[in-house]
């Protein structure tokens, strides 16, 4: 029977460490969110993350842009946010409106201040092995790792999903902690037999239940970046009760992944406002 890697709990620990370290600090971090539309399910995260804020003494700010703003009016605003001396760190949610061109919104996020770590500078540190801020979901599962003292050095971990981010930063995480790492994609030939071979399984293609018993190694550390609705339920790409059978360790969707994703937002935007107060003394 599968450990539960257990990301509720995992989370509230961390974020309690990060709210004494933060009250210990003098700093008064503050993170601005910029949300485009009404799309229900980004509102919820929206406001998950100003309350992750509140409980470790992160102050936020919440920039509400009507569903068809475009690309000129993102940019500015973040442009606005990128010259407020006090704000720490910008994180836009994602995604946006199709006609909001993604790219130029995240390419104007100012690095220093990019809590997300999509920046392709960030990106680039990321894949040089010497990362700065790292995107949020992917760096919360290598804690996750972490806390339940599960290897990586060496083991063999195959991602499923190559987006710019989840899929290609955890490939690039996972490389940097000195695993064999495969990604897999639509594309991919043998796909379940690729993904049959791994020590460490990270789904992230968006599909519920994708990820079967036969796909998975006996023993292997499951993932599951999946958020998906069935019947009226939210569930991961993994057919948990299933694979929890053959799995050494397993996240379940809700209450594994997604705290995480949190947890590590407030961390990277703690760091960014102890970065920008070492600039200011130099
Ligand atoms: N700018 C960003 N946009 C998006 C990101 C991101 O990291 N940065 N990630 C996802 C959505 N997301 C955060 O924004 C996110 C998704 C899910 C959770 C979470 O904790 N989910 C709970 C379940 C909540 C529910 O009841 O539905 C869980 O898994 O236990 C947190 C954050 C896309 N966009």
């Amino acid at each position: 029977m599968a450990t539960i890697l257990d990301g509720k709990q995992t989370s509230e620990k961390r974020l309690e460490t990060l709210r004494e370290a933060i009250a210990g600090s003098g700093l008064h971090p503050k993170l601005a969110t910029v949300i485009v539309g009404n799309d229900p399910a980004s509102q919820m995260y929206v406001r998950m993350k100003h309350k992750a804020c509140e409980k470790v003494g992160i102050a936020s700010v919440g920039v509400e842009l009507p569903a068809d703003a475009t690309t000129r009016t993102v940019v500015d605003k973040v442009r606005a946010l990128n010259r407020d001396g006090s704000v720490d760190g910008i994180l836009v949610q994602l995604p946006l409106p199709s006609q909001v061109d993604t790219g130029r919104v995240i390419n104007a996020i100012s690095p220093e201040k990019d809590v997300d770590g999509y920046h392709p500078e960030n990106m680039g540190h990321l894949f040089l092995g010497k990362p700065r801020f790292s995107s949020c979901t992917p760096t919360g599962i290598m804690t996750l790792l972490a806390e339940y003292q599960i290897p990586v050095a060496g083991a063999r971990a195959v991602v499923a999903g190559r987006s710019i981010d989840v899929g290609r930063p955890m490939a690039a995480l996972l490389l940097n902690a000195d695993a064999t790492v495969t990604i897999c994609h639509s594309k991919t030939k043998d796909l379940a037999e690729e993904l049959k071979r791994a020590d460490i399984l990270v789904s992230a293609v968006g599909k519920p239940h994708f990820i079967t018993k036969e796909m998975v190694k006996e023993g292997a550390v499951v993932i599951d970046v999946g958020i998906n609705q069935l019947e009226g339920k939210l569930v991961g790409d993994v057919d948990f009760e299933a694979v929890k059978e053959v799995a050494s360790a397993i996240t379940p969707v809700p209450g594994g992944v997604g705290p995480m994703t949190i947890a590590t937002l407030m961390e990277n935007t703690f760091r960014s406002a102890q970065e920008r107060a070492c600039d200011r003394v130099l």
